[in-house]
């Protein structure tokens, strides 16, 4: 608490968020040349390791500064994330730590307008794989950083930078390793922000203006892998059931039974009423009066497969193999099911459900991984992070009305971190639209250069900000 006392210090940022045409015109070739490096993820055991590894090289050459700064220790954790100490000034204020992963899903170019891993600009975007999961964020992050940098800016709060290799396959070798490391060390963390929702536009037909979703839980998840297993034989005499046809009409039936739909609990009964004043009539009264209308706003949310995976633990078919040869009766059938497990309930009850849903006893269910949802970090007046953000937000998009917590529907890198913090939000300073969420994973992915430069002025801001004294203030932590 001392260091609030006989020090006038900032309240709003100093350095104003402006870059010059030679830093703007740096900053997008710099994000286009990360764009260029295939660091693709296509399982734990087999990441494209070369392209991390020249990725890893790549940054130092991008961000000279950062790496040269006395005050800023680099780490490379488990071969190849990333993890940055930036010492404050002042080690009484308790430190936070900004995310980002390198990894991307792999792209196969059918289908996309520009090659995937080419960066190249087009009317104003930027293309390919990592543009908006998640190459945007370690990049602008880097980026606000080095130009703090450039312009003396010496941070008051200490923060880290932790940049995961393995995000889409687990985490287990990035993200976990550092939050181990972090844990010996006794680093207890005011806060973290992290990849997952951003700025919505255009998911809900009455709304008309975007809102901010700051993201403060994350589903859980179960990858279940059936198994049938028969002797192999002639296909000319087969049985009545194949392994095949089992396994099929089991995993039908998982996708035919909708998990219970949960609505009522957890954090989007937050969402629902912070944004009702948004809504027109009669919207506004339903949303505002949910022990009334829940009923019915739960059944609309269904009717929709991005509200519906807010209400119900989800169940998506991802894989299924077998069979040999045309005419050999396959021994086995496997699929993988992933379930994205709903806040309001567990691994164990989602995996009892499952189990009366497939109801035969011949399929063998093997988990794979299992992660319950996580806890529901703070979003009140004293929550450090939260209000940074919010406050952030409102300064780089003016025209966002309202900041709203919510859930992230996917998994995300900060899940390893729940020892270090309760304090995890995901936000992306993006804005989304069903059209951009559907090239998450798929393909088209882009990112508009201006949208990129706001997410740069974004983390510049938000840096300042978290040094900057809060009102009205937060708890004071011990280091
Ligand atoms: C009324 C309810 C409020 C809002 C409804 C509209 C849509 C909001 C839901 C989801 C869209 C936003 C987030 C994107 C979800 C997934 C990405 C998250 C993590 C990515 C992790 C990764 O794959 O690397
Ligand atoms: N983030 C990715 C990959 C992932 C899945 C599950 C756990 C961890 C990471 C997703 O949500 O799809
Ligand atoms: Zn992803
Ligand atoms: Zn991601």
């Amino acid at each position: 608490l001392q260091d609030l006392k006989g020090q006038k210090h900032q309240k709003a940022p100093q350095i104003p968020s402006q870059f010059s045409p030679g830093e703007r015109f740096a900053m997008k070739e710099a994000l286009k040349g990360a764009i260029q490096i295939p660091t693709v993820s296509f399982s734990p055991e087999n990441l494209n390791t070369t392209a991390l590894a020249q990725f890893g090289e790549y940054l130092q050459t991008v961000f000279p500064t950062i790496f040269k700064t006395s005050f800023i220790q680099h780490e490379v954790i488990g071969e190849y994330s990333h993890l940055l100490t930036v010492r404050g000034s002042d080690p009484s204020l308790q430190p936070y730590m900004l995310m980002a992963h390198s990894d991307v899903v792999p792209a196969p170019e059918e289908g996309w307008e520009v090659p995937p891993f080419s960066g190249l600009e087009r009317d104003g975007f930027i293309h390919g794989r990592g543009t908006v999961d998640n190459k945007n964020s370690l990049m602008a992050i880097l980026q606000a950083l080095e130009l703090l940098l450039n312009r003396n800016y010496i941070p008051r709060r200490s923060f880290f930078i932790a940049l995961g290799h393995d995000e889409e396959v687990s985490g287990y070798n990035g993200a976990q390793k550092i939050s181990a490391l972090l844990q010996a060390r006794g680093v207890k963390l005011a806060f973290i922000v992290d990849e997952g929702n951003f700025i919505l536009d255009g998911f809900i037909p009455y709304l008309k203006k975007p809102f901010a979703m700051i993201g403060l839980s994350e589903k859980g998840l179960i990858n279940l892998r059936l198994e049938v297993n028969m002797s192999p034989g002639h296909s000319s005499a087969p049985p009545k059931e194949t392994t095949i046809g089992i396994l099929a009409a089991a995993v039908s039936r998982l996708e035919q039974t909708p998990m219970p739909n949960m609505f009522g609990s957890g954090p989007l009964k937050m969402t629902l009423q912070q944004l009702a004043h948004e809504f027109p009539f009669p919207a506004n009264i339903i949303l505002s009066n949910l022990w009334l209308f829940g009923p019915l706003v739960s059944r609309y949310m269904e009717r929709n497969y991005i509200t519906n995976a807010l209400v119900r633990t989800t169940v998506a078919l991802t894989m299924f193999n077998a069979g040999v040869k045309v005419n050999v009766l396959p021994s086995v059938a496997q699929a993988v099911v992933n379930f994205r497990i709903d806040s309001a309930q567990t691994v164990q009850e989602v995996l009892d459900l499952v189990k009366n849903i497939v109801a035969d006893d011949r399929v063998q269910f093997h988990v794979l991984t299992a992660v319950d949802p996580l806890p529901i970090s703070p979003s009140d007046s004293q929550a450090l992070g939260y209000q940074l953000l919010r406050q952030t937000i409102q300064s780089i998009f003016p025209e966002v009305s309202t900041v709203v917590p919510g859930i992230c529907i996917g998994n995300t890198d900060s899940r390893h971190y729940a020892n270090l913090t309760a304090g995890l939000y995901r936000f992306n300073p993006l804005y989304m639209t069903p059209q951009s969420f559907r090239s998450i994973h798929g393909i088209n992915e882009k990112i508009s250069v201006q949208a990129y430069e706001t997410q740069v002025k974004f983390l510049f801001e938000f840096i300042q900000n978290a040094d900057a004294d809060q009102e009205p203030a937060p708890h004071q932590h011990e280091l």
